[in-house]
């Protein structure tokens, strides 16, 4: 069975790599723009390819004719996409719409990684069949990118996920794990908001939630995150402690007062009873994952 999986530099991509490789069912291609940062070379095959370049995605998927397509790929951060809004619609919804095509030719089940920011954040945790009404520019295009999944003619699966966290190799992102400890190690201060509400998700839980719907090539929308809610202030101090680091340098602020450029929905968090009863899906508390990228956070 051949998958595909796009964004495969990124946090996401470089676990469903190793977990699509693990017992030998899937031949794993990968892409992502320029050249592959994930350290394991061998028994897959990385194709370089620009998902906004319709010609390249085309011949991507013609050379390869996946069964299956994992599309991570997307400009991920929020605050860019509020402030490029042609660039993060040219790759959220214009590379999408291409691979949606090139699958078209090819009959491949499609995954399409979204978002809780589909969301407004008025009356979180959220279900699946949840009204989407999203407050920013990166939610907007992933709710236009889930129209084109669902008004094609594929098999699909729309996986919304939360504030994923983990260890990425030449991360051209923090997150909130990695971003606390460096901070706190060096004596800053982090400011960390207390009043927007998230499930924060281990990658590993969202590359194995990926992982169980491709091998049933389970239909329809799926939450995939956390099973805790938490704010992430409530992060930093679990964080803290956890590293033993002091926690009096975790200063508690509103959103208003970080004042980011796109607006984040406040109370969201997914519901993923959906997931646990037709997928098995059986997320790792945050304590277990704290424990688990501890493990992987080179000293
Ligand atoms: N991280 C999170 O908290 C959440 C993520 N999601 C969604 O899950 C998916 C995976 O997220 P995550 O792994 O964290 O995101 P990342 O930003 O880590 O990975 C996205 C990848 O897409 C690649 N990419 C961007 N533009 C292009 C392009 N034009 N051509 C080819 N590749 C491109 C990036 O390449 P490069 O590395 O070169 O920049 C990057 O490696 C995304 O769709 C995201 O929207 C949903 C909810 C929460
Ligand atoms: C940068 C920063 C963030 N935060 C908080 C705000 C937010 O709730 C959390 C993460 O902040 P960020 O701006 O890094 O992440 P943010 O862009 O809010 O995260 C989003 O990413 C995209 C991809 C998604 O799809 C969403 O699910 C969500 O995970 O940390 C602070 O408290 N202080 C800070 O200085």
């Amino acid at each position: 069975m051949k998958v595909l999986i796009t964004g495969s530099n990124g946090l996401l991509g470089q676990h469903l790599i190793p977990l699509f490789l693990q017992d030998g069912k899937y031949d794993v291609i990968a892409t992502g723009r320029g050249p592959n940062r994930f350290p394991l070379r061998d028994k897959y095959t990385y194709e370089a390819v620009n998902l906004r370049d319709a010609g390249s995605v085309k011949q991507l998927v013609e050379k390869h004719k996946p069964d299956i397509i994992i599309h991570g790929g997307a400009m991920s951060q929020v605050d860019d996409c509020e402030k490029n809004k042609d660039a993060c619609w040219d790759t959220n919804v214009g590379a999408t719409r291409y691979l949606v095509h090139a699958a078209e030719s090819c009959n491949a089940f499609f995954i399409f990684l979204s978002t809780d920011f589909v969301f407004d954040g008025l009356q979180g945790p959220y279900s699946e069949d949840a009204t989407v009404n999203p407050i920013n520019y990166y939610g907007t295009s992933k709710v236009a990118a889930e129209r084109l999944v669902i008004n094609s003619k594929l098999q699909w699966a729309i996986v919304r996920t939360v504030l994923v966290y983990g260890v990425v190799a030449d991360p051209h992102r923090n997150n909130m794990i990695t971003w606390v400890k460096n901070n706190l190690q060096q004596g800053k201060k982090v400011k960390v908001v207390d009043d927007q509400w998230r499930t924060p998700t281990l990658c590993h839980d969202l590359a194995q939630g990926c992982l169980l719907i491709a091998d049933k090539k389970a239909a329809g929308f799926f939450n995939i995150s956390g099973n805790e809610i938490l704010t992430p202030y409530d992060m930093a101090i679990q964080t803290a402690e956890y590293f033993k680091l002091d926690t009096s340098l975790v200063e508690k602020i509103s959103a208003k007062t970080l004042a980011q450029p796109a607006a984040r929905p406040a109370k969201t968090g997914l519901l993923i009873d959906k997931a646990a009863k037709e997928l098995g899906y059986q997320p790792r508390s945050f304590a277990e994952g704290l424990e688990i990228v501890a493990g992987e956070i080179k000293p």
